[in-house]
């Protein structure tokens, strides 16, 4: 198969741009994960490693358990009462669901950014930032939670344009810097993971854009695994990317991961060729 996908170059190019050396995160590794709702089996033996300083993108049709899967890795799944699920989710080699862990633990180490940015409106975009460190009981006070704003909303690519109304609400922010602000607010509690589930989906390309160029400068210091429909974002952002499908009423399982440039170009499956080229999905 030699199909190559056209990409627009909006963010910087994912292989060659210059990046820190040095390389933060954690590795994170599914495997032979299942999940259930009630007797619904919607993920089936889903192993997959992903690597720190990599941002991993998965995609496939809609319903064939991306964003399910991502929702086991930082257990969010076990809030919906008919769920289950079977495997194991390893950090650094430590099982997430053992049940010495505790769940606010897995939450601070693995942060989650979802479709639609979710701010507390009423609250300032500093206090925005700050939030997430009061429900994993870390304290910051004076010199070092400014610091620490700054850090953050520069990290997350929005400090310029909100350096001059830190007290303003978060809700008075566009969508994009509201997006980019949920960023900032996972990032101040140090996470080792980023999940991101449609991130830009709700954004225009002018925002996506700037997020894309976010993810590629926080991919070396916190491992980013991102749900996407958007091929042409996998193959802008990701190094590695997993192709999941759930076929006429079966499970969904990966059908194919690995190197994004290998999937994208020269895919060991039909099935991955016919999705990225969009022949279906
Ligand atoms: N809370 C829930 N209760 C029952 N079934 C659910 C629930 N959430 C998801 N499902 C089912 O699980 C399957 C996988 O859904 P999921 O949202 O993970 O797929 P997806 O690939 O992320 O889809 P999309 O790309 O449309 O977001 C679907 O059959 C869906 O109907």
């Amino acid at each position: 198969m030699t199909s190559v996908l056209p990409v627009v170059p909006t963010a910087p190019d994912a292989e060659t741009a210059e990046l820190p050396a040095i390389i933060g995160g954690s590795v994170l590794e599914s495997d032979e994960v299942s999940a259930w709702f009630g007797s619904h089996k919607v993920l089936a033996g889903i192993s997959l490693k992903m690597e720190a300083g990599q941002v991993t993108a998965l995609i496939g049709p809609s319903g064939c358990g991306k964003s399910t899967f991502l929702r086991i890795l930082n257990r969010m799944h076990e809030l919906v009462p008919s769920a289950s699920l079977a495997g194991r989710v390893l950090l650094d080699d430590d099982d997430i669901y053992e049940p010495v862990r505790r769940i606010t633990d897995t939450r601070k180490r693995i942060g989650m950014v979802f479709q639609k940015p979710n701010p507390f409106p009423a609250m300032s975009i500093a206090e925005n930032v700050t939030a997430g460190l009061k429900l994993t009981g870390t304290r910051v006070r004076g010199g070092e939670r400014t610091a620490l704003i700054e850090e953050c909303l520069t990290k997350a690519g929005l400090w310029k344009e909100v350096k001059d109304r830190l007290n303003s609400p978060g809700g008075a922010l566009s969508g994009g810097q509201q997006q980019r602000l949920c960023i900032a607010r996972s990032l101040a509690v140090r996470p080792d993971v980023l999940l991101m589930d449609e991130p830009c989906s709700a954004l225009d390309p002018t925002s996506t854009r700037r997020i894309e160029e976010t993810i590629h400068e926080l991919r070396r210091e916190v491992t980013i695994v991102i749900v996407t429909h958007n091929m042409q974002q996998a193959a802008r952002v990701s190094q590695t990317c997993a192709f999941f499908l759930a076929e006429q009423g079966t499970p969904g399982v990966i059908v194919e991961a690995g190197e994004t440039k290998k999937i994208f170009s020269t895919p060991e499956d039909p099935r991955t060729a016919d999705y990225v080229e969009g022949r279906f999905g």
